[in-house]
């Protein structure tokens, strides 16, 4: 069971560094590491098993986050209703196009690997298509708009040595583009 203290925290070199593509079949040790990935975001959004672990909740956990340097990423985003919306795990996941227009979250972000909180509005592209595998080696291609191309997109930045905050205006953190969508 993957709990806080495994999660990286920003100084540590493999959040600034480009994750290694995995190859197929994955071993068993990437199949384990998917599935504890998987079972973090699970457990976190759990009210009672977050309050027993104390848990930081995630929508999102990219295996650079546990010391993992390879291209694999969780994602289990629910709607305000709590019910599931998207729940995947991306193998080597390509950004294959993206959508001029932005949108970001009202709230701004956050991070598990980024202990302070960083204000700003964090745009990302309103819709992008991916290009990715999943764990059995499925070659898929998904479009994706809103709220979970805003978690894919923080994701697949983790993979390539991205933190959120590289993405925040410096001199305007509430500075949008026009016509950015804002997702509350
Ligand atoms: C938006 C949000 N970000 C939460 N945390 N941050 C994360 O997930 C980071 C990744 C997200 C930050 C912005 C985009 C991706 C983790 N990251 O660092 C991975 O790289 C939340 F926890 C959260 N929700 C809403 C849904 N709720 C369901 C019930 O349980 C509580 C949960 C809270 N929404
Ligand atoms: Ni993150």
């Amino acid at each position: 069971m993957i709990l806080m203290k495994d999660i990286v925290r920003d100084g540590d070199l493999v959040l600034r560094q480009v994750a290694k593509p995995l190859t197929f079949p994955l071993s068993d040790h990437y199949k384990q590491l998917a599935e504890d990935m998987m079972e973090y975001l699970v457990n976190s959004q759990d009210p009672k098993i977050a309050e027993k672990h104390q848990l930081r909740a995630g929508v999102g956990l990219a295996a650079p986050q546990v010391g993992e340097g390879v291209q694999m990423a969780a994602l289990l985003v629910p709607d305000d209703k709590g019910e599931i919306i998207f729940k995947e795990v991306y193998v080597n996941p390509e950004i294959v196009s993206e959508s001029v227009r932005q949108a970001c979250l009202s709230e701004g972000e956050g991070c598990l690997s980024v202990d302070k909180v960083i204000n700003g509005y964090v745009p990302r592209p309103d819709k992008l298509t991916i290009h990715y595998y999943t764990v059995d080696g499925e070659e898929k291609t998904i479009r994706l708009k809103d709220y979970p191309a805003i978690v894919s997109s923080h994701e697949i930045d983790h993979l390539n040595g991205h933190l959120f905050y590289d993405r925040i205006n410096k001199k305007e953190p509430f500075a949008l583009k026009e016509n950015t969508v804002v997702i509350s």
